[in-house]
């Protein structure tokens, strides 16, 4: 395995059960060492099930697939130090108990990062004082990534950043202004971006930011703000949804035949009294 890869993927496609469409599909994914990697992907591309996979989270059974983080095998000789922060974080009884954002961090050595974390509550306009059964799904998210992004990846974590669009749908309940706020606070952060959709990468690991002679380039100018990269690949992916559902495909199989109306179906016709 060549060791200047942190991540080594190849051949990768996962099915969440047999009988529907892959959720990844023969995916190749190369991200080098000390690397920080922002995967940008609508709902449903295939992000969280990616990342699940490398933290050995869900079992392959594709044969071919080699899947290593640092140089070992995820599931036959899972690598030590690997972080894995999932949406169901927020829903965990431990993270919606009576306790306050403050001592919450400091439970995972948030006085030992004191400098990083304050920038982190500056840019994600966390409040330390909040008791985290009485904030938002949304607030919870953001003390999240605060967390997340708290302690510094070289020295334990080696499976980068894992910033998702959720970051995108928590800006988009706040202003405009927040949310390029909050992605100039990221713009420096990561080493490299990628795009998925759809189960695959349309954009690999490319290095960020952008520059003259970088991959990105025929894509976007140099110094392209990371709010710009991002909202522009979502709009691109809005627009592929759109055109594959107005061809008369749904971007994911089920539905297409079905007889069976949804339940927002059977409520809308139950309550429609414009005829
Ligand atoms: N537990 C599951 N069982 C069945 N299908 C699933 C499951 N989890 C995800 N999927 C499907 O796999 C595909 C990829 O989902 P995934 O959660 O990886 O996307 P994502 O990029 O992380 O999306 P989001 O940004 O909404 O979290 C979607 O079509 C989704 O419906």
């Amino acid at each position: 395995m060549g060791s200047a890869d942190i991540v080594s993927v190849s051949n990768l496609t996962y099915r969440h059960s047999p009988d529907v469409e892959p959720s990844l599909l023969d995916v190749n994914l190369h991200i080098p060492r000390g690397s920080r990697t922002i995967i940008v992907g609508a709902n449903g591309a295939g992000k969280s099930t990616l990342l699940q996979i490398l933290a050995g989270k869900r079992l392959v059974s594709t044969e071919g697939a080699h899947i290593f983080v640092k140089d070992r095998d995820v599931f036959r000789d899972s690598p030590p130090g690997v972080t894995f922060l999932g949406t169901e974080w927020a829903m965990n009884p431990v993270v919606r108990g009576d306790i306050v954002v403050s001592a919450f961090l400091d439970s995972v050595g948030g006085y030992r990062h004191k400098e990083r974390r304050d920038r982190l509550l500056d840019i994600l306009d966390v409040d330390l004082d909040w008791h985290m059964h009485n904030i938002s799904d949304g607030e919870r998210r953001r003390v999240q990534l605060c967390f997340g992004l708290m302690v510094p990846w070289d020295v334990t974590v080696d499976l980068d950043v894992l910033v998702r669009d959720d970051l995108l749908n928590f800006l988009k309940a706040d202003s405009e202004t927040h949310a390029t706020h909050i992605f100039d606070g990221l713009n420096n952060f990561p080493t490299h971006v990628a795009h998925m959709r759809l189960g695959s990468f349309l954009t690999p690991p490319a290095p960020w930011p952008i520059t003259s002679t970088s991959d990105l380039v025929s894509q976007f100018a140099p110094s392209t703000t990371l709010y710009s990269v991002a909202l522009q690949w979502l709009k691109e992916d809005r627009d592929d949804r759109e055109e594959l559902e107005k061809n008369g495909r749904k971007a994911r199989g089920a539905r297409r035949n079905e007889t069976v109306p949804s339940d927002s179906e059977t409520f809308y016709r139950k309550y429609d009294y414009s005829h």
